[in-house]
C-alpha cells in the first residue's frame, strides 16, 4: 500500500475542510505531518493528530515529506515553494493568482525541474479543465471566464469600489479584463482565472467577467471555449466553505481527488 506524507501551509478554511474529510474518510495512507502557521501562539483547534506546526519554510528540510500543499495565500508561494521544491517535494498550489507573475512562475517551474520534482495546479473550484487543457493540444480561438457570487463574496475586494455590494437588487457585472487584470486585483476570488488561463490560452487571452448577484446562494463558474477541437461549455455552481464564503467547497474537495489519486492504484 503506498503512503503519502503531507505538509499543509495554511490553517484555514480549506486546509480544515481537507483534513476534516480525510478524517470522515478514514485515510490512514494520507498523514498530514506538518501545518504551517504565522503566529504558533494564536489558539487553534482541529489541527490533525501529530502533526508539528511550523512558521518557517527552512524548517520543510527537517521533515519527511512527499508533498506541500498551499492554502495560505499569494504572499507565501514564493517563499514556501521554494524551499519545498528545493527539498524534491511536489508543490501544490491554490493561490494560483501568484502565477500572473511570469517571473515567479518561470523561477518556481526551473527549479522543480532541476530537483526532479513537480508544481501541481489542481482544478480548485472550477470544472471541465482537463478538457480545457487538452483541447489546448490543438490551436483555442477563444477562453471566457465567468464568475458569479454573492455579494458578501466580494467583500474586501475592489468591487467595493464600483458597486454598493449592500444595495444592489440586480446581477451586476463590475468587472471584465484579461486572466491577468483578474488574478493581479483579486487574489481571493480569481485564483481560477489563473487555472483556466494556464490551461488554456493563457493570461492576456483569457477573457474574465466577474459579476455579485443578490439572489445567488452558490459561487458560479462558467467557462467556455472555442477552437479546433470543437466547442466547451462548462457551468458549476459551488456551495461555498463554510468558514469562508469566498472559496468554495470544491476547492477541498480537489485536493482530496489529486491526494487519493497519488495513493490508489487507479487514477479517476
Ligand atoms: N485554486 C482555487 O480554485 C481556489 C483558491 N483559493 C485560495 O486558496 C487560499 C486559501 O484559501 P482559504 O483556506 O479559503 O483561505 P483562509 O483565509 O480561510 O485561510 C488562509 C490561512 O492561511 C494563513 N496564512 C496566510 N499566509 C500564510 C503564510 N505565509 N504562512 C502560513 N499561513 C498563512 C492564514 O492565517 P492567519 O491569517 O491566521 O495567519 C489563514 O489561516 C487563498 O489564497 C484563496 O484565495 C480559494 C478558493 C479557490
Ligand atoms: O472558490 C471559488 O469559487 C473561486 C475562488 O475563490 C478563487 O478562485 O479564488
Amino acid at each position: 500500500m503506498r503512503h503519502l506524507r503531507v505538509a499543509l501551509i495554511g490553517w484555514g478554511a480549506i486546509s480544515r475542510r481537507v483534513v476534516a474529510l480525510l478524517s470522515e474518510r478514514m485515510r490512514r495512507d494520507i498523514v498530514i505531518v506538518a501545518v504551517a502557521v504565522r503566529d504558533i501562539e494564536a489558539p487553534r483547534d482541529g489541527l490533525p493528530e501529530g502533526a508539528l506546526l511550523i512558521t518557517r519554510p527552512e524548517e520543510l528540510g527537517n521533515i519527511d515529506c512527499d508533498i506541500v500543499i498551499e492554502a495560505a495565500g499569494r504572499c507565501s508561494i514564493e517563499s514556501w515553494g521554494t524551499v519545498a521544491l528545493t527539498e524534491g517535494c511536489d508543490f501544490v498550489i491554490s493561490s494560483t493568482s501568484a502565477f500572473r507573475d511570469d517571473a515567479l512562475r518561470d523561477r518556481l517551474t526551473a527549479l522543480a525541474e532541476e530537483r526532479d520534482c513537480q508544481i501541481i495546479v489542481p482544478p480548485g473550484a472550477i470544472g471541465g479543465i482537463d478538457a480545457l487543457a487538452a483541447a489546448a493540444v490543438l490551436p483555442l480561438d477563444s477562453v471566457e471566464h465567468l464568475i458569479v457570487k454573492p455579494p458578501a463574496a466580494w467583500r474586501g475586494t475592489p468591487a467595493e469600489a464600483s458597486i454598493d455590494l449592500d444595495a444592489i437588487d440586480k446581477v451586476t457585472t463590475f468587472f471584465s479584463g484579461s486572466a491577468r487584470q483578474a488574478a493581479d486585483l483579486f487574489p481571493q476570488n480569481a485564483n481560477v482565472a489563473a487555472i483556466s488561463a494556464m490551461a488554456g490560452v493563457g493570461f492576456e487571452r483569457t477573457r474574465v467577467t466577474m459579476v455579485a448577484d443578490p439572489y445567488a446562494t452558490r459561487n458560479g463558474h462558467r467557462i467556455v471555449a472555442s477552437g479546433a477541437f470543437g466547442k466547451l461549455d462548462v457551468t458549476i455552481e459551488n456551495e461555498p466553505l463554510a468558514t469562508n464564503p469566498k472559496s468554495s467547497e470544491l476547492t477541498a474537495l480537489s485536493l482530496i481527488r489529486l491526494l487519493e489519486n497519488r495513493v490508489s492504484p487507479l487514477v479517476r
